[in-house]
């Protein structure tokens, strides 16, 4: 259990750091967005519910097993918890998981009627899990915004279950999910994403 804690603290700290920077960069406004870690089989760090982003330290994050258990007493786990939890039961590959709240992840998420936004012809792709060349795409499904968490991230499952290749996805006027191997290479992912979501808003403005 100590080995978990000192984990916990190496952890918070790379999410602490990424809160800052995505923060910093507007996909993280007021409170909104969550960041987790895995720490082993059983447990992940999470932020807990209601924190500045950008200006969090190890109190605002908080130790929880992957059945959903709340092992740090006192603290409220972030409203998408179950999210992040589902991803981590799927894969012991998936060992980070980021949420945020961008301008173009939002926009986008409303504006396109299909059920996924395909991303193509960019080279940073290639920053992404499966791409290998600037020719390849990659689809991002778009669920539409649910309350009921569980409900949510049962539909994300069946998704996954479908297209186990998912690298990301939206919500529709909420914001974008992404995971990696770990944290760093989850902070990859979210810049990836939000530079290529960010180019396809502006090309659609030339061309909509
Ligand atoms: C503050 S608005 C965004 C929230 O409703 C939620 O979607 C979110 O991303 C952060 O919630 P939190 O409970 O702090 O993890
Ligand atoms: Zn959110």
């Amino acid at each position: 259990m100590e080995e978990t804690h000192e984990h916990l603290e190496a952890r918070a700290a790379q999410l602490i750091s990424a809160g800052s920077l995505f923060h910093g960069r507007g996909w993280m406004p007021a409170t909104s967005g969550s960041l987790s870690a895995r720490l082993d089989d059983h447990h992940m760090v999470i932020t807990a519910s209601g924190h500045h982003k950008g200006d969090l330290d190890q109190n605002d994050l908080m130790l929880v097993d992957l059945d959903g258990h709340v092992l740090s007493t006192g603290k409220q786990p972030a409203a998408e918890t179950f999210l992040h939890i589902i991803l981590y039961r799927r894969s012991a590959d998936i060992g980070a998981v980021i949420h945020t709240h961008s301008v173009p992840a939002m926009v986008l998420s409303r504006v396109v009627v299909e059920a996924g936004l395909t991303l193509a012809g960019d080279d940073v792709l290639k920053a992404l899990p499966g791409c290998t060349t600037h020719h390849d795409s990659v689809t991002l499904p778009i669920f539409p915004n649910d309350g009921n968490i569980p409900q949510l991230a049962a539909q994300v499952d069946d998704h996954m279950n479908r297209h186990p290749d998912t690298p990301g996805y939206l919500i529709e006027g909420h914001g974008l999910y992404t995971w990696g191997r770990d944290v760093t290479e989850a902070r990859h992912h979210v810049e990836a994403f939000e530079f290529l979501l960010d180019c396809e808003l502006q090309r659609r403005r030339f061309d909509p």
